[in-house]
């Protein structure tokens, strides 16, 4: 991933944050040996970010949409609340079956279920509400998530959407790559939205948290 901020400050701030437990330095090495695309998964920083948000605001629900290794799901679960748990929404049976096998073995088969099959589908089958929704799936997706998901909402309830920098390439308003098209679109969208407050924060490739306004 190209980094979007000053040369050296990445680096910086992982040495900075509090490092992968171990169970989730090994679950990455799998992934970086297993799977096509580990830059995918969330890593360190934004890990502790998931992590953080779900210890300050103890849901009883947490979506994801893209479960990929399952790395973001078992950052957030150790930080859950008594009762709470994560329906994470996969498409790629592949990616399915390597992040479940990695739940079970870490113990949070019970907390985390991985719902394979398109992720919209999912989300509109599910009653919520979400109080944390992470958004991490197909960019082009975004706008139907954000509406499925602010459906079920909890009234106090926070949407994550991941990559919202994708690699700076946003400031390119030329680009003819469907994925920035998409990116911009989607952030533009969102700032505009009188439904909705938002931050659009430097963690990694971008992530915005967004609220009902
Ligand atoms: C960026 S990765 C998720 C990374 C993970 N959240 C993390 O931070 O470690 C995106 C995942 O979304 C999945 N995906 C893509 N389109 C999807 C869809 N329509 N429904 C569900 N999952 C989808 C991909 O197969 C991939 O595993």
């Amino acid at each position: 991933m190209k980094p979007v901020t000053l040369p050296g400050i990445e680096d910086y701030v992982a040495a900075h944050t509090t490092p992968d437990a171990p169970h989730l330095v090994e679950l990455a090495a799998q992934a970086h040996e297993a799977l096509v695309d580990p830059q995918m998964m969330s890593g360190p920083v934004q890990g502790r970010f998931l992590e953080l948000l779900v210890f300050a605001m103890r849901p009883r629900l947490v979506l994801e949409i893209g479960t990929f290794s399952g790395y973001s799901a078992l950052s957030m679960a150790p930080a859950l609340p008594p009762g709470g748990r994560i329906v994470t929404c996969e498409l790629n049976p592949e990616h399915a079956t390597f992040a479940r096998k990695r739940i079970a073995e870490n113990g949070f088969a019970d907390r985390i279920t991985v719902e394979e099959g398109p992720a919209l589908d999912t989300v509109r089958s599910l009653d919520g509400p979400f109080d944390l929704a992470f958004i991490d799936a197909n960019k082009t997706g975004y706008p139907d998530y954000l509406e499925a998901v602010l459906e079920k909402l909890s009234p106090n309830g926070l949407m994550l959407a991941d990559n919202t920098l994708w690699n700076g390439d946003v400031l390119n308003a030329d680009s003819a790559d469907p994925d920035t098209h998409a990116l911009r679109s989607f952030n533009a969208a969102v700032a505009a939205d009188p439904r909705l407050r938002c931050t659009l924060l430097t963690v990694r490739d971008g992530l915005t948290v967004i609220r009902r306004a």
